[in-house]
């Protein structure tokens, strides 16, 4: 059965800096002389750190679709990455099971080297497919994608827009269990919307568990059952969307 258990998850990260010194003194005369606190520390390395996440804690079985929201800094990219197994937790813990997709950055997982083809056949082989059903995402992608000969050139030899439309047609192949995903991944030009909106939807609805972050209230009461509210890397409040989200939006006006 898919699940995802948070438990006392902490991260930061430490800020390299040509002058460690200097950088303390920026921040503790942006502080106003005061020592280094609040998000700001330093390891035992004598680097100064930024603590984007502090003690999160929360599980999630199937059905449930989590919204994670909070202003800008709150420490949502962070979480989401966490739980893709991009950042690894400073202290406590992150336990996905079931298999994850993630909509977060069109470049994760992608070899320029390779072409869009051998890129797709690559993530199909990851995923432990069998060969014919590697077949049907990569001729699903080829057509969503629509880049003709590319297919067979290498990703570096791709313009931006044409990365976006392969690495969005494969991340929306092959249905996992638990998704993750940044609502930036929902912005594109209109035409480009139009045709990724039905692949999105089919997706969100088909995945047993959903972690979504956004700023759109429409999104979260479109598709989210719960919310986590973030502030400064905590959690400030975490309930059923209906209870969360009034609360959210009046602190917000
Ligand atoms: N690689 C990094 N190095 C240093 N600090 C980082 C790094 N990534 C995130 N941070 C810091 O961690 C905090 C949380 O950032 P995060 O991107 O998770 O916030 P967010 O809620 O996703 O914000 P937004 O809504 O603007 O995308 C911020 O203070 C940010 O500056």
């Amino acid at each position: 059965m898919a699940g995802v258990d948070v438990s006392n998850l902490t991260i930061s990260f430490p800020l390299y800096h040509g002058d460690a010194r200097s950088l303390k003194k920026t921040l503790s005369g942006a502080l106003g002389g005061r020592r280094l606190s609040g998000r700001f520390a330093q390891d035992n390395r004598n680097r100064v750190t930024v603590r984007a996440l502090t003690d999160i804690s929360f599980s999630l079985r199937p059905g449930d679709r989590l919204g994670l929201i909070g202003r800008n800094g709150a420490g949502k990219t962070t979480l989401l990455r966490a739980l893709a197994g991009i950042y690894e937790p400073v202290e406590g813990r992150v336990l996905v099971r079931g298999r994850i997709g993630t909509l977060l950055d069109t470049s994760l997982g992608m070899n320029p080297e390779l072409s869009g083809r051998e890129n797709i056949r690559l993530r199909g082989l990851f995923f432990g497919l069998s060969d014919k059903a590697i077949t049907e995402v990569e001729q699903d992608v080829e057509t969503f994608a629509g880049l003709g000969s590319f297919m067979d050139l290498p990703l570096k030899t791709y313009s931006s827009g044409m990365g976006v439309r392969l690495s969005f047609g494969l991340a929306t192949a092959i249905m996992p269990q638990v998704l993750i995903m940044d609502e930036w991944f929902m912005a594109g030009d209109e035409s480009f919307m139009r045709r990724a909106a039905q692949r999105i939807s089919g997706l969100v609805e088909g995945a047993e568990i959903l972690v979504i972050s956004t700023h759109m209230p429409e999104i979260v009461e479109k598709w989210c059952t719960r919310l986590l509210w973030m502030e400064q890397g905590r959690v400030v409040m975490d309930g059923p969307t209906d209870q969360v989200l009034p609360a959210y939006l009046e602190a917000e006006s």
